[in-house]
């Protein structure tokens, strides 16, 4: 079974793949951005894809939620949570002093805001496809007015200085990954189901009882969030997820009931729920 994830080695979602991937005998494929990774798996380059879908720190990873919505029938079969610690690295002997801008994947820039806010007040910021990404630019352009945010292995594998450790705006900083793959995962007894819907126009407490299935039958919702439709200005489908398996009778006869009360209704899949890293570390332990 191949697996693929957003590359060049060294990224998190490596290091997320691997982790996924060693137990169950499979191998690790990068690929170069999200819908890469989504069209890997649909043209049969990989089974399944590791893909960052919400943080601690940033929420959400719109990138990935988009796909899932608009882009792609492929189906959610598991999660895994990551805790994420972040690294300023350089061309070796760089001083912060000489740094004019900051290079990584977006959502490191954001869990790291505060630290660049106080170490790197005036430099600038560009976004990479990866930190990993970011991490090999820099060493290939060799410059010292240049600076990545990446893991501590992508500094390993290029080459690069670590110039601070663990930078990230709060120690308990974690990703969560989901899976996606053909088809979704058999029930354990200890699932999740992740689920969009759009609500009916003009009718006053559409989302109240849409939301009250649930709230009626006893399930217990673990997140909810709304993303633009992309259609109009104030039109959004709320993502939402909960404990159990679309299998489970409980949850079959809910998801039927909301189906009935909802304007679209998109179920991404069941899967086994993940545990949830305890925080790992201090800044003292870097
Ligand atoms: O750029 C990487 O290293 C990734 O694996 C992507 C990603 C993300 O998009 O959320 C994964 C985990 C971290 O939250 C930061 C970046």
């Amino acid at each position: 079974m191949r697996i693929a994830y957003l590359g060049p080695e060294g990224t998190f979602s490596e290091e997320a793949a691997l982790a996924w991937a060693t137990p169950r005998g499979a191998e690790v494929v990068p690929f170069s951005s999200f819908p890469a990774l989504v069209n890997a798996v649909e043209a049969g380059l990989a089974e399944q894809a590791m893909l960052p879908i919400e943080n601690s720190l940033e929420g959400s990873v719109s990138g990935t939620v988009d796909l899932l919505i608009h882009e792609t029938d492929l189906k959610l079969c598991g999660e895994l949570v990551l805790p994420v610690r972040h690294f300023l690295v350089g061309v070796p002997g760089t001083t912060l002093a000489e740094v004019r801008t900051v290079t990584s994947h977006p959502q490191a820039l954001g869990q790291c805001r505060r630290f660049l806010e106080r170490a790197l007040p005036g430099a600038g910021q560009v976004a990479a496809l990866s930190t990993a990404a970011a991490v090999a630019g820099v060493m290939e352009a060799g410059d010292r007015s240049q600076v990545a945010i990446g893991t501590r292995r992508a500094a390993e594998l290029y080459g690069a200085e670590i110039l601070a450790a663990d930078i990230q705006d709060f120690d308990n900083n974690v990703t969560r990954f989901v899976v996606l793959a053909e088809a979704d995962a058999p029930p354990t007894g200890q699932d999740k189901t992740s689920l969009c819907f759009s609500v009916k126009a003009n009718v006053p407490g559409a989302l109240y009882e849409v939301l009250g299935v649930l709230a009626a039958a006893q399930i217990q919702m673990t997140k909810v969030e709304s993303r633009p439709k992309k259609s109009k200005l104030g039109d959004y489908y709320f993502l939402v997820d909960i404990e159990g398996h679309r299998e489970d009778p409980p949850i079959r006869a809910a998801l039927d009931q909301m189906a009935e009360v909802v304007a679209e209704l998109k179920v991404f899949g069941s899967y086994p729920a993940s545990p949830v890293p305890a925080p790992t570390k201090s800044r003292a332990g870097a």
